[in-house]
């Protein structure tokens, strides 16, 4: 699925503060693809993300998603979307802590009325043998490769992915990213991941950087790096 924002503006009011998180922004998020979108703190990122997944509506602007306008959906439409399309990483993995790994996942596939298959996930993923783990029994990447089982059990378009290796080391957190292109190369799945780590860039098929809640610069790459082979910062 193509994400096509136009204009999108969003500000929240803390107090007395007003803060414009996202001003003003036009890009477009490619169908089957890997998008980066890189900035430091406070830019924007994660606000840009939720208004994409329908966590919260956008003040201003307009966006498309193939054929659904979000700003035209009523809630319980809002909802239908996100369900159907979304599949959503954290950086703190949010699984379930007294649930297994399959009930975890199950729950992803409870949301979907068209779900994938959960023992060929869990294998995709490499968490078959520890189905009946629980998380504090698994170590940071592994609880990371469950919640993405869990967001890909439901078989959506769009995999929106917040810092997923922002607390991983190294190597664990190339292996998610290694997962991450897997899913993207075997059920063209469009994926967008925010990061402050600029290397992760060089595995996108497009970068969009920002600060201070604009696109500052925008590009694609010719070649992508392999997830193994990225600068790590
Ligand atoms: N629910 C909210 N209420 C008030 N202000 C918010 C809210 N969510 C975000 N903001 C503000 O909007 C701005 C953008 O925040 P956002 O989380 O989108 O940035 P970010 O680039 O993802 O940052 P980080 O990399 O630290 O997660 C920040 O100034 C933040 O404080």
């Amino acid at each position: 699925m193509a994400i096509e924002l136009t204009n999108v503006s969003k500000s929240y009011q803390s107090g007395e503060v007003h803060v414009q998180a996202v001003k003003n922004v036009t890009t477009t998020i490619p169908e089957s693809k890997i998008v980066t979108i890189l900035g430091p703190s406070g830019s924007g990122k994660s606000t840009l993300l939720n208004l994409v997944g329908g966590i919260e509506p956008h003040d201003e602007g307009s966006i498309q998603v193939n054929d659904v306008t979000l700003e035209k959906l009523k809630r319980k439409g809002v909802t239908e979307y996100r369900r159907q399309n979304i599949g959503f990483i954290f950086q703190q993995y949010n699984l379930i802590s007294t649930l297994t790994v399959e009930e975890n996942v199950e729950v992803g596939r409870y949301l979907s009325q068209n779900p994938l298959d959960m023992k060929d996930v869990l294998e995709k993923v490499r968490m078959w043998d520890k189905k009946d783990k629980f998380p504090y029994q698994l170590s940071g990447g592994e609880q990371q490769r469950v919640a993405i089982a869990r967001a890909l059990v439901k078989n959506p378009n769009i995999l929106l992915c917040d810092e997923p290796t922002g607390a991983l080391d190294e190597h664990t957190g190339k292996n998610i990213l290694s997962l991450l292109k897997f899913v993207n190369d075997t059920y063209h799945t469009t994926v967008c991941i925010i990061t402050h780590n600029q290397g992760i860039g060089d595995m996108a098929h497009k970068v969009i950087r920002m600060a201070s809640g604009e696109i500052v610069e925008e590009h694609w790459n010719d070649e992508l790096i392999d997830p193994e082979q990225v600068t790590w910062a």
